[in-house]
């Protein structure tokens, strides 16, 4: 196995699925918490780890949602978007497709501008520093209304330029695509790309308003797509992304054990399906690790593991110059290993 680690951790990626808020260590959570004067209900790191056991996605949301509020100044979210870019470097990680919540922040007061100019910065920084390439996907929470969304899109107005998509995240049953239809259209005018959970908790019906009433053009999670087998035939033929988080997935019991994991089925049925991190921080790994952790579990070799890659830069919201120049790197370095 430590073969394939290796081969992992070198294998050119992009990451398609990882929300920033959700890679805040907690380590990082007590330096700004202190930095801040804010206190939080535990006494050290290890003890905000062992809170990280979760049955469902409601139980993983409400305790992250805790965590992003020691997150108050510009420097706060640079800081953050530096230690998941230092992080990723190590796991091969060549482009980053982000998401952020900027609810989670406004609604505690903090100014739309300071998240975007700590996100930015944090992203040239990782640029001159690794290299890697990076783009914002800025995310809706379902469980708050269309209005407020809404208001979200207006306040992104002055930074849409350095916004490629927009995302639809958090609880999931009950909050259907179909409520956020109107904005997702008026995003779609203002030349965004759409995004949306669906499929991870929720039925297969949200996955197909997410592509008939949202017009997404990724899919996030997916999972449960494949209980239909006439939509998943239809999210193959369409060659929709779906951003697979195998460690969430275990972690907020989308699956039962890691050996249940569907991805190496979702290639088998022609999805194309990534491998991403999700909340690194709260699920207990980063890429590489989900990549190993569905390698060791489903028995995938280097040719599933290169196609889960390629498939990464294939659903990027990239140019196919950049996307064709990705793919090449990939060939070049499979045919090396070999
Ligand atoms: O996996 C997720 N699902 C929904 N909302 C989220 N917000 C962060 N992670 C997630
Ligand atoms: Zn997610």
């Amino acid at each position: 196995m430590a073969d394939l680690s290796r081969f992992i951790a070198g294998l050119p990626k992009a990451e398609l699925h990882l929300h920033i808020e959700g890679s805040l260590e907690p380590e990082l959570m007590f330096a700004l918490a202190g930095r801040n004067g804010l206190t939080i209900p535990f006494t050290s790191a290890d003890a905000v780890r062992a809170a990280y056991q979760f049955s469902n996605l409601q139980d993983f949301l409400d305790i992250y949602y805790q965590g992003a509020a020691v997150l108050v100044t510009e420097r706060d979210f640079h800081d953050l978007t530096v230690a998941y870019f230092d992080r990723a470097a190590a796991d091969g990680v060549k482009h980053a497709e982000i998401m952020f919540d900027p609810q989670t922040h406004t609604a505690r007061g903090i100014a739309f501008d300071t998240v975007m100019r700590g996100l930015l910065s944090g992203m040239a920084d990782a640029k001159a520093r690794h290299g890697i390439t990076s783009c914002l996907i800025m995310s809706f929470l379902r469980h708050l209304s269309e209005e407020d969304a809404f208001a979200t899109l207006e306040q992104s107005r002055p930074w849409l330029s350095h916004i490629t998509a927009v995302g639809l995240d958090s609880s999931e049953v009950g909050n259907p695509p179909s409520r956020f239809a109107r904005v997702f259209a008026a995003a779609r005018e203002l030349g965004l790309k759409l995004c949306a959970h669906a499929g991870e908790e929720g039925p297969p019906d949200y996955v197909r308003e997410a592509l008939d009433l949202l017009a997404i053009d990724r899919l996030d999670h997916g999972n449960r797509s494949l209980e239909d087998p006439v939509l998943t035939a239809r999210l193959a033929g369409a060659g929709m992304t779906l951003t697979v988080c195998p460690l969430s997935n275990l972690k907020l019991r989308v699956v039962h054990a890691m050996a249940d994991h569907p991805i190496d089925r979702m290639l088998r049925e022609g999805l194309r399906a990534t491998v991403n991190s999700d909340d690194p921080a709260y699920f207990g790994g980063y890429v590489a690790d989900n990549y190993v952790a569905v390698a060791e579990a489903r028995g995938l070799g280097r040719q599933e593991l290169a196609t889960l890659a390629r498939n990464s830069f294939l659903g990027s919201f990239l140019p196919d110059e950049a996307v064709a120049a990705h793919l090449a790197r990939i060939d070049a370095y499979v045919a090396e290993a070999a």
